[in-house]
């Protein structure tokens, strides 16, 4: 079967990730975690000193956006890691702090711009499903299946609060609910790709729905849409 792209956007720390994973497992497509993106390049702005809590030199970072080289390598647990100019930096950009800096440094247009590109050029050849804030908006405009997931930030905080926890990192859920407010709010108010529904986009709200419910809802869509444009 034609093989389509997938769009799966949505506010913080709701489940993209989560449902664009199992999408591509049981189509056997590729899955790009374009917040990882971002997060790689705050990482990388961090570690030569252009970006600080409250400060970014946008000339420095702007300068060597270029020689950021972002890839995905799947891990012998079958778990997707990202690669930062070769190095696994996984583990890092997962952090309140670089979750934030990707926040801030997604409001810069030559970031959008370069981090869009690269993006375009995955999906060129189709087979991709692809989570983050401007896919069926920006990235994969005409991607033939949208999916737009929301959630009340207590639940979204919740679930993000959790999982750090079971990662062993040191954070409070009342960090995490003030780090998902900032970052949804910085998200939908910047004047670069604001995180939008797009018009074509089928919203899910998943305040109350598993995660296996929220994949097979994923696939009957897939099915559906598959199915009109055969
Ligand atoms: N429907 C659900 N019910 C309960 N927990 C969920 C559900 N979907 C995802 N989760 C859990 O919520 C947490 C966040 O999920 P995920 O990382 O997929 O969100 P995200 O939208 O990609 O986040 P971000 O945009 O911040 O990267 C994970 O621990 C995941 O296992
Ligand atoms: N397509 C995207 C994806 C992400 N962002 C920004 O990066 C931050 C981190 O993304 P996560 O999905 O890992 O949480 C996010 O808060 C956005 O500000 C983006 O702008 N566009």
């Amino acid at each position: 079967m034609k093989k389509i792209n997938i769009a799966v956007d949505g506010f913080s720390s709701c489940g993209k990730s989560t449902i664009a994973k199992g999408l591509a497992k049981e189509l056997g497509y590729t899955y790009i975690d374009s917040g990882a993106m971002y997060r790689a390049v705050a990482l990388f702005a961090y570690r030569n000193g252009w970006m600080t809590d409250t400060t970014i030199d946008e000339a420095a970072l702007q300068k060597h956006i270029s020689e950021i080289v972002i890839s995905f390598e799947t891990a012998p647990t079958g778990q997707q890691e990202t690669y930062l100019n070769g190095e696994n930096v996984e583990r890092e950009i997962r952090s309140l702090e670089i979750g934030n800096g990707a926040s801030r440094v997604s409001t810069l247009g030559f970031v959008r711009k370069e981090l869009v590109r690269q993006q375009q050029a995955m999906g060129k050849k189709k087979g991709v499903v692809m989570d983050g804030r401007d896919i069926g908006t920006v990235v994969f405009p005409d991607a033939e299946l949208k999916i737009f997931l929301t959630a009340s930030p207590e639940v979204r905080a919740r679930r993000r609060f959790e999982e750090l926890q079971a990662k062993g990192t040191p954070v409070s859920y009342e960090e995490t609910l003030a780090n998902v407010i900032e970052r949804d709010e910085r998200d939908t108010t910047r004047s670069e790709s604001p995180l939008r529904k797009a018009p074509d986009a089928i919203e899910l709200d998943n305040s109350n729905v598993t995660i296996t419910e929220q994949l097979q809802w994923a696939m009957d869509m897939f099915n559906k849409i598959t199915t009109q444009h055969e």
